[in-house]
C-alpha cells in the first residue's frame, strides 16, 4: 500500500533519514521504534506529506505522495500526535465534527448524508456520550486523547499515523487507547503506523516493527525478530533482558539496575 524507496531527508548538514526502503502492506500495523533523534518523527512528517523528501520517493497505492492534493491526502490519511489535539474551548461533539473537514465542499456541506449517525457511532465506541457537551479544555489529558482519536475516526481515513500517542497517558489509558485502535483496525481494515517509545506496548500491538538508528533502518520484521537483546542493546545502548510475555509469548523488555 505504501512504498518508501531510497528516502532521505537532510536539514542543512544534518541527515535525519538516510536511504530508507520500506514496504507497508494494506491493513498492517507497523511500529516505528528507535532512540531519540533517530529519525522517527521526520519519517512520519514525510509520510504525511507535510514535509518534502530530500531524495527518493514515497508512493501510496502506486501514486507518488507529491501528486495527491492536500484534500485527497487528508481523506486517505489521518495523523494523531502525542498531544492529539489543542485544548480548545469547543464541546467534544463539535471537535469530533471537525474531523469531517476534508469532506466539506465550499459551502460547508458534507459529502456524506448521515454524519450524525457516524458521530453518534464514534461516541458509542469511545464512550464519549457523557462528555459530549463538555468543552475540550476542561477534560483530562487521557479524555482529550480519546476525543482526538474520535476526531480522526470521523475523518474515516484508510491510513492512521500515530506519533507517540500514549506518551502522556497512564497505563489504564495507554491500554485503552491501543485497544481502541486495534478494534478500529479490525472493523475497518485500516493500516496503522505508530511511532512508539514503549517497546513492550509495541510488541503487544504491532504486527511488525521498523527499527531506526541514526536515520538508518537497522531492521524490520515481527516483534519477535526485532526485539532481541542483541539488537535492543545495540540500538539503544542498554543491556536489556528480553522475556516472553507469560500469556502470549511476545517479547517484553526489562532493564537491569547498574549501580
Ligand atoms: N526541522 C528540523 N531542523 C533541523 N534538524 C531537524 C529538524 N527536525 C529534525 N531534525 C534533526 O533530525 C534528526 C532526527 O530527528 P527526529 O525528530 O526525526 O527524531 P526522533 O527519532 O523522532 O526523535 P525523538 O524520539 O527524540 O522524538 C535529529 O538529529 C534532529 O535534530
Amino acid at each position: 500500500m505504501i512504498e518508501v524507496s531510497g528516502v532521505g531527508k537532510q536539514y542543512g548538514d544534518i541527515t535525519a533519514l538516510n536511504r530508507l526502503d520500506w514496504a507497508i502492506g494494506e491493513g498492517e500495523w507497523w511500529g516505528i521504534i528507535g532512540p531519540n533523534g533517530s529519525g522517527k518523527s521526520t519519517l512520519m512528517r514525510l509520510l504525511s506529506g507535510v514535509e518534502q523528501l530530500s531524495e527518493g520517493a514515497i508512493t501510496i497505492r502506486g501514486v507518488n505522495i507529491a501528486d495527491y492534493s492536500r484534500k485527497q491526502l487528508s481523506r486517505m490519511m489521518a495523523v494523531l500526535q502525542q498531544e492529539g489535539i489543542a485544548p480548545v474551548h469547543y464541546p467534544v461533539r463539535e471537535v469530533l465534527e471537525m474531523g469531517r473537514y476534508p469532506y466539506l465542499d465550499w459551502l460547508g456541506r458534507d459529502s456524506k448524508d448521515d454524519v450524525d449517525t457516524l458521530i453518534e457511532g464514534i461516541m458509542d465506541k469511545l464512550e464519549l456520550h457523557d462528555l459530549a457537551e463538555r468543552p475540550l479544555d476542561e477534560l483530562s489529558g487521557g479524555q482529550r486523547q480519546r476525543v482526538a482519536l474520535g476526531q480522526v475516526m470521523a475523518q474515516e481515513p484508510q491510513i492512521l499515523l500515530l506519533d507517540e500517542p500514549t506518551t502522556f497517558l497512564d497505563i489504564h489509558y495507554q491500554q485503552q487507547f491501543m485497544e481502541l485502535v486495534a478494534k478500529w483496525r479490525k472493523e475497518a481494515g485500516i493500516t496503522v503506523i505508530a511511532v512508539l517509545h514503549d517497546l513492550n506496548l509495541a510488541a503487544l500491538y504491532c504486527d511488525k516493527l521498523l527499527v531506526l538508528r541514526d536515520g538508518r533502518a537497522v531492521g524490520s520484521g515481527t516483534p519477535a525478530e526485532m526485539l532481541t537483546a542483541e539488537r535492543i542493546g545495540y540500538v539503544y545502548e542498554v543491556d536489556p533482558v528480553v522475556v516472553a510475555h507469560p500469556s502470549n509469548g511476545v517479547p517484553q523488555i526489562l532493564l537491569t539496575r547498574q549501580v
